[in-house]
């Protein structure tokens, strides 16, 4: 097996303030190209435990116990400048609400061309037909076109596919997708995970898909975590865990799912 490009090892996450544990032990391992799911309900510890492998914890939140590494290195004791340095070129991240990562008065293109030039060191001209480049590679169908908009001309799909696009222009390893469907709506939310899963095998990024809906994760997840309360209840392959739920809370979130008929996820988790 090849070196894993993400890996949590009994990670805990602790609020300084009161002492409070909010993640009790999350791990995992990502392989280039894998993709691992992270499901449970709102405030399960889902977003706190990638924003500990973003390095991006809210104040007074810490890891208090276990490891993180990316691409072989620990993260523990980066200092913010190497942080800087590793987010977006090794690991990326997108989010729920694409607008609001969006500079509402630049167009599509100068902003995407900033991180190209700010942080890949390219220059304005190819710093332009690569962020052109990177507009196709979302399957944005008239690249020439967005990239002169504003995000205000774009519809909520079509500004999470140009934050896709500013997500791997730096070329990562990993891509954490927290949420990234949730506002979306359901023919649209299908062609943004067709997107990732073609990005994974086209550029063989490494995928952390959160959801709290078991079906985006089913639909493209090889191993899914279900977190309850900070804690991870169940683990395992996504087709096993779907079939075979050893916890009741995880059989709860399979019975409140067949309602919309989850054969045809399970049938997903088949492959
Ligand atoms: N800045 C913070 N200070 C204190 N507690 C926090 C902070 N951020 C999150 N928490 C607590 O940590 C727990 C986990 O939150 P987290 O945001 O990771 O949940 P989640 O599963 O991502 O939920 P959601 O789907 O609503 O984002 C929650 O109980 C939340 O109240």
């Amino acid at each position: 097996m090849s070196e894993s490009v993400l890996s949590l090892k009994d990670v805990r996450i602790t609020n300084g303030f009161n002492g409070q544990e909010l993640v009790h032990g999350v791990s995992f391992d990502l392989q280039p190209g894998g993709v691992v799911g992270i499901v449970g309900e709102s405030g399960s510890g889902k977003t706190l435990t990638c924003r500990s492998a973003l390095g991006i914890l809210p104040e007074g939140l810490s890891v208090s116990a276990g490891s993180i590494s990316i691409a072989g290195s620990d993260i523990s004791g980066l200092s913010s400048k190497q942080w800087t340095q590793l987010r977006g070129s090794t690991i990326s991240a997108v989010f729920q609400d694409p607008a609001s990562y969006l500079n509402p008065s630049l167009t599509i293109g100068s902003q995407i061309g900033e991180v190209l030039r700010v942080k890949a060191g390219l220059r304005r001209r190819e710093a332009r037909s690569r962020a052109l480049e990177l507009l196709a590679a979302v399957h944005l169908r008239n690249p020439h076109l967005v990239y002169d908009q504003y995000p205000f001309e774009l519809s909520g799909g079509m500004q999470q596919r140009v934050l896709i696009a500013a997500a791997i222009s730096l070329e990562p390893r990993v891509l954490i997708a927290d949420e990234a469907t949730t506002a979306l709506d359901v023919t649209v939310q299908a062609e943004i995970l067709d997107l990732l899963s073609d990005l994974r095998q086209s550029i063989g990024l490494g995928l952390v898909v959160v959801s709290h809906d078991l079906a985006v994760v089913a639909q493209l997840c090889e191993e899914v975590l279900v977190m309850r309360s900070g804690d991870v209840v169940e683990q395992g392959p996504t087709a096993k865990v779907l079939h075979q739920p050893q916890h009741e809370y995880t059989q709860l979130l399979i019975r409140e799912h067949e309602q919309y008929g989850l054969d045809k996820f399970l049938e997903a988790a088949d492959v």
